[in-house]
């Protein structure tokens, strides 16, 4: 008889985790640090995160790989520009506030507050949810944003996650044609006119007001990538050189990788005292 739905708490690379494992297999694992998911190995589909092998867990670094929390900013783009890279959630240990399994999912759920230290940042108050369900063949992530202060206050988010793939040269991107994007690359803005996007080397592209739904193809795997509230989609691999120089990552593993993040960056929303707003990333393979 197969185990049933579980959580359990454990470590990784000597930082507390919770892992969730259902009977059919699948099973999750995330750090308290960052309340970051570092895989998700979906029953016989198999892991389905890029985690980098030199990936370094620790209080105030961000792990290479699985999937980042970003908050309050987006890379460098504001709308605190004196912000770290990415904001301060992903490098900060979260408080795991629930877990539980029911007959066939398992959740974990997080926050995070400020601090003088985060103060000393960003002074301003704020608390954050961040809740991982997983199903058979799904992943369910939702990050919930509350502003218990007395100031209004703006802010970008997003789900940097790092998706597996078997040699990125096999990768097929449906959904985003006709979206218009702003490529960091080149720094140019254009319009998507590929129905099914593929990828040969470095790119880093902010999609705007991007359908709920988008569909990697990557051989037999089909993963639709569901999102909900974040307006933006950001499609970023490093590529042969940028990958050389990130210290923790081997050279040659941009072509295992492609993150595909759900993200409020392009309209940053502002949040006023007492106000709260969640936005939903769901990563669902077919049974
Ligand atoms: O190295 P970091 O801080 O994790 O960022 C990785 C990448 O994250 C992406 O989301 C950005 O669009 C890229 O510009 C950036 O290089």
């Amino acid at each position: 008889m197969n185990k049933p739905a579980a959580t359990r708490e454990a470590t990784y690379q000597g930082l507390p985790a919770i892992e969730l494992t259902l009977p059919n297999g699948s099973a999750a694992v995330i750090l308290h640090h960052g309340a970051h998911v570092v895989s998700w190995q979906a029953g016989a589909w198999g892991e389905q995160l890029y985690l980098s092998p030199t990936a370094v867990a620790a209080e105030g670094k961000a792990v290479r790989g699985g999937i980042p929390v970003i908050f309050p900013q987006f890379e460098q783009r504001g709308p605190d520009y004196s912000l770290p890279r990415h904001g301060l959630a992903r490098t900060r240990a979260w408080t795991l506030d629930t877990h539980r399994a029911g007959p066939d999912h398992a959740l974990a759920s997080f926050t995070l507050s400020d601090t003088p230290e985060t103060r000393a940042l960003w002074p301003h108050a704020f608390q954050l949810e961040f809740t991982v369900s997983l199903g058979p063949n799904r992943l369910d992530l939702e990050l919930h944003v509350t502003n218990p202060g007395d100031t209004a206050w703006p802010f970008s988010a997003a789900l940097h996650t790092y998706l597996a793939a078997s040699d990125i040269g096999q990768v097929r991107l449906q959904g985003l044609e006709g979206c218009r994007f702003l490529d960091a690359v080149t720094q140019g803005e254009y319009i998507e006119d590929h129905p099914e996007k593929r990828f040969a080397g470095e790119i880093d592209r902010i999609y705007e007001l991007v359908p709920r739904s988008l569909l990697l193809r990557d051989g037999p795997r089909r993963l639709t990538i569901e999102s909900e509230t974040f307006e933006d989609a950001v499609l970023w691999n490093p590529g042969p050189e940028k990958c050389i120089a990130l210290s923790d990552m081997p050279d040659d593993d941009w072509r295992q990788m492609l993150c595909v993040e759900a993200a409020q960056v392009l309209n940053p929303p502002t949040l006023q005292p007492g106000d709260s707003w969640t936005a939903r990333q769901s990563l669902v393979l077919p049974d």
